[in-house]
């Protein structure tokens, strides 16, 4: 049975559409990333998923379940992108309250253990590092010993070795066969920590395969050359065009293909090949897609 059953999702605030007819179904086992830009509505969905916000239109199952069900009954653990922390309360407090509550929890120690605050267990949330309260909220979605865990965003504005021990710790827990959905801006982190990439733009699901098939088709590259009076969308690869200080810069899915066009039109004028970045990227991925 799948751990996760999302099917023609949508949702709108107001007159904003944030998710639009998401359908995905996550294997029990499956590392997923959900990967997408600002406003994707990455957010949005793992708030449906996990029965915090009804959706307008779709349904939901985990573990063929209502969400809420699956919540009540400990199978589902959650890390919000953002959430307060118990003021004045200590790491050890807050995890055994937890245990206390869940079903099946594991012992106090081994979720401090899972996320490397050991020793920590006496100091209070206001004395933690950013990384050390993110590690607290990722213990705390685990001490139930959930089957599914959900991360939304699970390392924004930690830096780059509380980063590395977070994923650290998350590895620790999926090596015992539960399944993880998590969002991220980045596809490097998509692709080190998840056997899959479901990639969302604009609320919708515009990619979803392994890291590497979703990197194959990300991989674009910028070709800038002196600006000329022409339409350069028209050459071959180009998915879109911009100007920038008197330059043509042109993403492309064949950088050599437009290359050679440009030097065909007379048009290779200071020529520049980049890699582009992901907001480029995905530029040319919704483009491929409309
Ligand atoms: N409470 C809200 N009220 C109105 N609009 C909202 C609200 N929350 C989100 N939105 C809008 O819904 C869309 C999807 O937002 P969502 O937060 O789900 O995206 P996201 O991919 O999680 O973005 P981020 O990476 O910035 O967290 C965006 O256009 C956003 O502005």
């Amino acid at each position: 049975m799948d751990a996760v059953a999302l099917e023609k999702l949508s949702y709108a605030y107001g007159t904003v559409t944030a998710v639009e007819d998401v359908t995905l179904r996550v294997a029990a086992g499956e590392v997923v990333a959900v990967l997408g830009p600002n406003g994707a509505g990455k957010s949005t969905t793992l708030l449906m998923l996990l029965g915090l916000l009804p959706p307008r239109t779709g349904s939901v199952r985990l573990f063929g379940d209502a969400p809420q069900r699956a919540v009540a009954a400990g199978r589902v653990g959650a890390m919000p992108q953002v959430g307060g922390l118990l003021p004045r309360s200590t790491i050890g407090d807050l995890l055994r309250f937890l245990h206390d509550v869940y079903p099946h929890p594991m012992p106090v120690d081994e979720a401090l253990d899972l996320a490397d605050l050991t020793g920590l267990a006496g100091r209070t949330v206001e004395k933690l590092s950013g990384g050390q309260a993110q590690r607290l909220r990722f213990a705390m979605a685990v001490v139930g010993r959930p089957d599914l865990l959900v991360l939304d965003e699970p390392t924004a504005a930690l830096d780059v070795a509380a980063r590395r021990a977070f994923w650290a710790a998350m590895r620790g827990y999926v090596s015992h066969g539960r399944t993880v959905l998590f969002s991220t801006h980045y596809l490097e982190e998509a692709d080190d920590n998840a056997d899959r990439i479901v990639v969302l733009d604009r609320g919708r699901v515009i990619a979803d395969g392994t890291a590497a098939e979703v990197k194959r088709r990300v991989d674009v590259r910028t070709v800038s050359v002196r600006l000329e009076e022409q339409d350069y969308s028209v050459l071959p690869g180009v998915v879109a065009v911009a100007e920038r200080h008197g330059r043509a810069v042109l993403t492309t899915t064949d950088a050599d293909a437009t290359v050679l066009a440009l030097a065909e039109a007379g048009l290779l004028r200071d020529v520049e090949v980049t890699g582009a970045d992901l907001e480029e990227a995905f530029l040319a991925l919704t483009h491929r897609e409309a």
